[in-house]
C-alpha cells in the first residue's frame, strides 16, 4: 500500500486541512471509515471516532452534543446503512430512513458546532439508470433511478442537496464525493447483504474447499460495474478535504468497468476455483452499467494505485486471515 499523496501537481496549492487536523470519522468501523482512519493517520492527522454503541448517529440531539464537545476541524460522514442489491431491495425503509436521519444529525450537528469542513459520501447509484456512460456529475436528477436501490439513492440525493444548501445558505465549506462500487479489507462478506465482490470471493473459496462442481451467482452476469479499492477511495477522500471546496459532488472511481461475468472469472482465478459458474436469473441484475466520469477528480491530481486483480488478491488474503482459514 502506498501512502504517497496522489498527484504531485497540486502540492503547491495550500491545503484546506491544517497539518495534524482533528477529523471525526463517522462510521470508523466500516469498510470506508476504517480506510479513511488509516489514511488520515498515515498523513499525520488525528482521527476522532465514536462507536455506534456509544453514539447512535440517528439521534440528532446526542450527535449535536457530541460534535459540540469534540469540536473537530473536519468531519468525514462514512456512517450509513449500506448493502448490496438484495439488502437494498429487501429493506428500503431502513435504507431510506436510517440514511436520512444520520445525514440530518451529522450535517446539522456539525454546522451548529461551528465545524468548518465536512465530506459527505454518496454513491454512484444516485445517477439515473439510463445515464450517459461514463457518468458526469451533471447527470444528477436528469432521469428515473434504478428501482432496486431507489430508496437508498433518494436518501443520498437528499444528502447532496443538504450539503449544497449549507454552502449556499451559510457559506459552509461542505463537500460531497460519489464513490463507485468499493471493496477491500473491512468489507461485509455476509452472502445475503453484501456487495458482489466479497460475495464472489466467499462463494468461490467455499466451493473450492468443499469440492463443489458449480457456483451459482445472481442475475445474468451481463451488468457492468466499476470497482475501486477502498484504500484508493480513502486517498481520494483526504485529497478532497485538502484541495476541493466546490458546490458540485465529485465522482470517485477507477475509470474502468467490466461485466459481472468477467469479475467472476477473475475472482475464481484468484481463489483457484476450477468448477463452473451458473447464473440464477431469478435474482436481479440491477442497473446495466454505472461507469463514472472521473475527470473532475483527475484534475485535482488523483489517480488510483491498486489494480483490480491485485486488490482482489489482497482482500482475499485479508478475509482468510480474519477467519483464521487456510488457503
Ligand atoms: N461499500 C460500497 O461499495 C460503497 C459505499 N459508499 C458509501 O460509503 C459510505 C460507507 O460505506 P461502507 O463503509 O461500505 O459501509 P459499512 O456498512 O462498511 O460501514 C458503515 C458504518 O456506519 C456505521 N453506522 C451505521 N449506522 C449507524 C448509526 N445509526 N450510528 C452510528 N454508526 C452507524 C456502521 O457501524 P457498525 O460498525 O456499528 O455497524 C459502520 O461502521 C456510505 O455512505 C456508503 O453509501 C458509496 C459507494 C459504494
Ligand atoms: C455500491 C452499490 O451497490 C448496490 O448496487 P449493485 O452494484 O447493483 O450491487 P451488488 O454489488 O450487490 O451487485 C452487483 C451485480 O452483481 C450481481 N451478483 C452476482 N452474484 C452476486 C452475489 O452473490 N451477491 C451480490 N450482492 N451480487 C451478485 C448482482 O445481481 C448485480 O448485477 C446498491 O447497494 C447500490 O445502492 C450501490 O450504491
Amino acid at each position: 500500500m502506498t501512502t504517497d499523496l496522489p498527484g504531485p501537481s497540486q502540492e503547491s496549492v495550500p491545503s484546506l486541512l491544517r497539518p495534524g487536523a482533528r477529523v471525526f470519522v463517522a462510521g470508523h468501523r466500516g469498510l470506508v471509515g476504517s480506510a479513511v482512519v488509516r489514511r488520515l493517520t498515515a498523513e499525520g492527522h488525528e482521527a476522532i471516532t465514536r462507536g455506534r454503541d456509544h453514539l447512535d448517529l440517528r439521534d440528532a440531539e446526542r450527535t449535536a452534543a457530541f460534535l459540540r464537545d469534540a469540536r473537530p476541524d473536519a468531519v468525514v460522514l462514512a456512517a450509513a446503512k449500506v448493502g448490496g442489491i438484495m439488502a437494498n431491495s429487501t429493506y428500503p425503509v431502513q435504507f431510506l430512513e436510517d440514511n436520512l436521519r444520520i445525514q440530518l444529525s451529522v450535517t446539522a450537528g456539525a454546522h451548529a458546532a461551528g465545524i468548518e469542513r465536512l465530506l459527505f459520501l454518496g454513491s454512484s447509484c444516485i445517477y439515473p439508470k439510463r445515464a450517459p456512460q461514463p457518468i458526469p456529475e451533471s447527470a444528477l436528477l436528469t432521469g428515473p433511478l434504478e428501482p432496486t436501490n431507489e430508496a437508498y439513492a433518494l436518501a443520498k440525493i437528499a444528502g447532496i442537496v443538504q450539503i449544497q444548501s449549507y454552502r449556499r445558505q451559510y457559506g459552509a465549506s461542505y463537500i460531497s464525493a460519489m464513490p463507485t462500487n468499493l471493496y477491500g479489507p473491512g468489507d461485509n462478506f455476509d452472502l445475503e447483504t453484501s456487495h458482489v465482490l466479497p460475495a464472489l470471493i466467499r462463494r468461490f473459496h467455499e466451493a473450492r474447499r468443499s469440492g463443489a462442481p458449480a457456483v451459482t451467482l445472481w442475475g445474468s452476469g451481463s451488468p457492468r460495474r466499476e470497482f475501486l479499492h477502498v484504500d484508493d477511495l480513502a486517498a481520494a477522500c483526504v485529497l478532497l478535504l485538502e484541495r476541493y471546496d466546490g458546490d458540485e459532488p465529485v465522482n470517485v472511481g477507477s475509470g474502468a468497468d467490466l461485466t459481472i461475468r468477467e469479475l467472476a472469472s477473475t475472482v475464481s482465478d484468484v481463489t483457484s476455483y476450477q468448477g463452473i459458474v451458473e447464473w440464477d436469473t431469478a435474482k436481479p441484475d440491477g442497473t446495466p452499467r454505472k461507469l463514472l466520469d472521473v475527470s473532475r477528480l483527475a484534475a485535482l491530481g488523483f489517480e488510483p494505485r491498486i489494480g483490480l486483480r491485485e486488490g482482489i488478491a489482497r482482500t482475499y488474503a485479508w478475509w482468510l486471515q480474519q477467519q483464521g482459514a487456510q488457503v
